[in-house]
């Protein structure tokens, strides 16, 4: 990554921030607060007020298009959950083991976690849309791939070109949206993508479902996997009508195209938008970019070495003492999201529940997607009046409840490690009340984690301070990809090797010791500035009270 590319990634991971600050921009504007347009301030002001003027056709058109991208993000994260009961012995004649399972599902994180490093060094040399529609060709294909494949080894290739894919659109969509979208409605297009994250993964679900109860056995996987093409295909038409981003055009010397856009953006000339309006936004996006350039340059002044902007960044980050807990801040509840073992469930809960003798497992296991999507709609509505800390800590209580209980469960299922049953774990001794026991456990620490830690560590960004923000954000979000890998990877194994009773208890005690890391040093940020926020941090006790 370049010095760009850091304050670029800044928009994209400031969602938090921009929900509280757009709407703080929206009141004043409503008031009428625009200025006379020649300070700065007045000119910041700006987006705001070309995105309360209309533009809802455009609003909308991206707000579906991130939504495209999410449900992608989840469609493919999700749906592997009843591919893996269903292929039976569809790839490489075999039924697959453990470690095919395991190598099958995390290779997307793993190249999710490599890819998206290098999205950024396109995105500002190619432009954001360009390689949008570059990580739609890469569904396409590993969709293709997937649903094609009659070896492990292409299954594999398959699922980690969608990892590629994902790990590029992750990153550049939230920024393409937040570069494009009118300062009044970002906020509220970024935290979107999450609920369509979720989203996409009930849609996975249920397609695993249908498809794995009414379709042949030999193909039902294959429309599984190959049906993930169709919203990117969808995406890529919806693109051609999309602009290019106006800061990457300015960026690009481009500012003839990039006003154009801010027109089109924010209603045109049709709306009568005064054209003062649209010069003040270009006007904006020039002075940062101008900024970013000059910041860029001082850096290399004051430290006399002309080493390349990230290296600045990364000195930054790491020399000074709020930077450096605000990335262990960040990066704890990033690992800890992953770590606390959900997504064990959303890639293995039908593997689960054929372990635990449920008949349609594929459909059981739809309420593990279920829960977590109602209760991410009902956390997005809540986060923010009971506060980021308030929320982790109520809520991963009842995470531990649920993995203690779900532990309990699995106590009285018996496994005999002489066979394995088509989940490749074992085969079971269906225990109805065990089985409910374990669904309703199940359901319990689902709804705690999407009330909290599902959500809170997308918030990264409001800890850091603008100089290290991106680059922060950068580094907790590769630390989610990497946990996400290890537990992709070492589920079903634990499984095997642990049992599954004392995998859900080390889950457990993750979560108890998350939960005492997060007590002593996470600050409640929610309702504070962003400087007051960073400051909380340079106090001894973290600014935990
Ligand atoms: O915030 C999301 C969400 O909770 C998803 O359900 C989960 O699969 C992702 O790993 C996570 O990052």
């Amino acid at each position: 990554m370049n010095g760009n590319d850091h304050l670029n990634v800044i928009s994209s991971q400031q969602e938090p921030l921009l929900v509280a600050d757009s709407t703080s921009r929206g009141d004043d504007l409503d008031r009428g607060e625009l200025g006379n347009g020649d300070g700065a301030g007045d000119v910041r002001s700006a987006p705001g007020k070309l995105g309360n003027e209309s533009a809802s056709l455009f609003i909308w058109m991206l707000t579906f298009s991130a939504g495209i991208s999410g449900l992608l993000f989840g469609y493919d994260t999700g749906v592997i959950s009843a591919t893996l009961v269903s292929i039976g012995t569809g790839l490489s004649d075999r039924t697959l083991t453990s470690l095919d399972k395991s190598i099958i599902t995390s290779c997307t994180s793993l190249f999710a976690l490599l890819v998206s490093p290098s999205a950024s060094v396109l995105a500002d040399s190619l432009g954001r849309k360009r390689v949008i529609l570059a990580a739609d060709v890469l569904f396409v294909v590993g969709a293709l791939i997937q649903a094609l494949s009659t070896t492990i080894f292409a299954m594999v290739i398959g699922r980690s070109i969608v990892g590629a894919a994902v790990g590029a659109a992750s990153f550049v969509v939230p920024l393409y949206i937040a570069e494009l979208s009118p300062a009044a409605h970002r906020g509220r297009l970024i935290t979107m993508n999450i609920v369509f994250i979720t989203l996409g993964q009930v849609i996975a679900y249920i397609v695993g479902w249908v498809f794995g109860s009414y379709a042949s056995q030999e193909t039902g996987w294959r429309w599984m996997v190959g049906l993930g093409a169709l919203p990117a295909a969808v995406q890529m038409v919806l693109l051609l009508f999309m602009p290019e981003s106006p800061r990457w055009l300015v960026k690009a010397g481009r500012s003839g195209e990039a006003k154009a856009v801010i027109q089109k953006v924010s209603g045109g000339n049709q709306l009568g938008t005064s054209s003062r309006l649209v010069d003040a936004t270009l006007k904006t996006i020039e002075i940062e970019v101008r900024e970013e350039e000059a910041a860029r340059r001082l850096s290399s002044r004051r430290t006399g070495r002309n080493s390349p902007a990230w290296v600045e960044v990364m000195r930054e980050l790491f020399a000074v003492r709020r930077n450096r807990r605000a990335l262990a801040i960040a990066c704890l509840l990033q690992g800890l999201q992953q770590l606390c073992g959900f997504n064990s469930l959303m890639y293995f809960s039908a593997t689960i529940f054929t372990l635990v003798g449920f008949p349609i497992p594929t459909l059981t296991s739809l309420v593990v997607a279920v829960t977590n999507f109602a209760f991410t709609l009902i956390a997005l509505g809540l986060i923010d009046r009971v506060g980021r800390r308030r929320i982790l800590l109520w809520s991963i209580p009842f995470m531990i409840g649920g993995l203690l209980l779900a532990a309990y469960g699995f106590s009285f299922v018996q496994l005999s490690s002489d066979s394995t049953n088509e989940a490749g774990v074992g085969t079971a001794q269906p225990a109805q009340g065990a089985a409910f026991i374990i669904l309703v456990s199940i359901m319990i620490y689902v709804a705690g984690y999407a009330i909290g830690l599902g959500n809170v560590p997308w918030m990264q960004s409001e800890l850091f301070s603008l100089g290290v923000r991106s680059v922060g954000s950068g580094i907790s979000t590769a630390t989610n990809w990497g946990a996400n890998f290890v537990i992709g990877l070492t589920f079903l194994l634990l499984m095997d090797v642990l049992t599954p009773t004392w995998t859900f208890v080390l889950y457990a005690i993750i979560c108890g010791i998350g939960y005492g890391l997060i007590w002593r040093v996470y600050p409640e940020t929610a309702g504070l500035t962003l400087e007051d926020a960073a400051t909380l941090l340079e106090d001894d006790n973290w600014g935990v009270r």
